[in-house]
């Protein structure tokens, strides 16, 4: 029996058609795929020899639809490094299933992607927090999962992929191939969704370029959207351990980890979280994209110089 979220996700063939779509129209081979967040979009344009795609033109993919989200997608080197960068995200409040707003994740897995790295704009929710800080996300707080809004609901595609070459199990005799489900297994672990060596990498990257007094670590909150929280909302989930809250991130985190790719992700502050009745302030979308004009060349050059490290540490490469 079909059930409702079969009719919004993309089979492992779909995913496939449009994954070797691109690599017939490029011949850059990413090792590494970023997502910039609204007002984040300059982090694209400083990739080198770009080969671009509109979304439109790109078979099985959803479209842009918010101010702040280009809606092409970026194949070039960042500092000699092949990547592919999203320059716009989908999100939950665009109409989209959850499956779809995801569904660029496994086309990054599909295009060889080994380490996803995420940008967002949030409202600070820690009291120390300040517009502009960048926060390296260090866990997540899922709200739409806890109501079963999950990315991953619906049936796991179980048929087994072999891996020849990669992860094969040696024997006296023969080589076993070690066999994975076709993106990932049905229940995943997402203790260590944010790997932790690339939060520690990017700390010292930041400190080296002297961003330390706008660098923090803390725990991102994903809600619905489009509306921005009432002031008792965001007193919640202050209580609740979240340091930001925003409309994304954490279903793309949760697809790329399912199937095997490695996480780092970003919020700029762009607001602070309304959090007092007496306060005059107003979330609103036009300050989100204006903190990201104002802090794009800092965010640009921590994630370019981390990619660039990457390149360097044979445990990344
Ligand atoms: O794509 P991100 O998470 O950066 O976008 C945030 C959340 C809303 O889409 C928008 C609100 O201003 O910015
Ligand atoms: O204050 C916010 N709330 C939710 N999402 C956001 N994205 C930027 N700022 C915010």
């Amino acid at each position: 029996m079909l059930c409702l979220t079969d009719y919004f996700r993309y089979s492992f063939e779909d995913c496939q058609a449009t994954a070797d779509w691109l690599l017939a129209q490029t011949a850059v081979r990413p090792l590494v795929g970023i997502v910039c967040g609204s007002g984040l979009g300059g982090l694209a344009d400083a990739l080198k020899d770009q080969v671009a795609f509109n979304y439109k033109d790109i078979p099985n993919f959803p479209q842009s639809t918010v101010h702040g989200h280009a809606g092409r997608l970026v194949f070039g080197t960042l500092k000699g490094r092949a990547c592919v960068c999203m320059q716009g995200r989908f999100h939950l409040y665009e109409g989209y299933a959850i499956q779809k707003i995801t569904m660029p994740m496994r086309i990054f897995k599909l295009l060889g992607v080994e380490t996803v790295m995420l940008t967002n704009a949030a409202g600070g929710l820690n009291q120390d927090y300040k517009v502009g800080d960048i926060m390296i996300i260090k866990d997540h707080l899922n709200m739409p999962g806890f109501a079963g809004n999950n990315p991953l609901a619906g049936p796991n595609d179980e048929r087994q992929v072999l891996h020849k070459e990669k992860n094969s199990i040696k024997c006296e005799h023969e080589e076993i191939p070690h066999s994975d489900s076709r993106f990932g297994v049905r229940f995943p672990c997402m203790s260590d969704a944010y790997d932790r060596e690339l939060q520690q990498l990017a700390l010292d990257v930041g400190s080296e370029l002297g961003y330390s007094d706008f660098l923090r670590e803390g725990v991102y909150c994903v809600l619905g959207g489009p509306s921005f929280e009432t002031i008792a909302e965001c007193r919640m989930l202050h209580k609740l351990g979240a340091d930001a809250v925003g409309m994304s991130t954490v279903h793309e985190v949760i697809v790329a980890r399912h199937c095997g790719m490695r996480v780092f992700a970003l919020s700029l502050i762009t607001n602070k979280a309304v959090m007092d009745y007496d306060s005059e302030e107003k979330a609103n979308h036009e300050e989100v994209l204006q903190t990201g004009k104002q802090r794009a060349v800092q965010l640009e050059r921590l994630v370019s110089t981390l990619v660039t490290r990457l390149e360097h540490n044979n445990n990344y490469a």
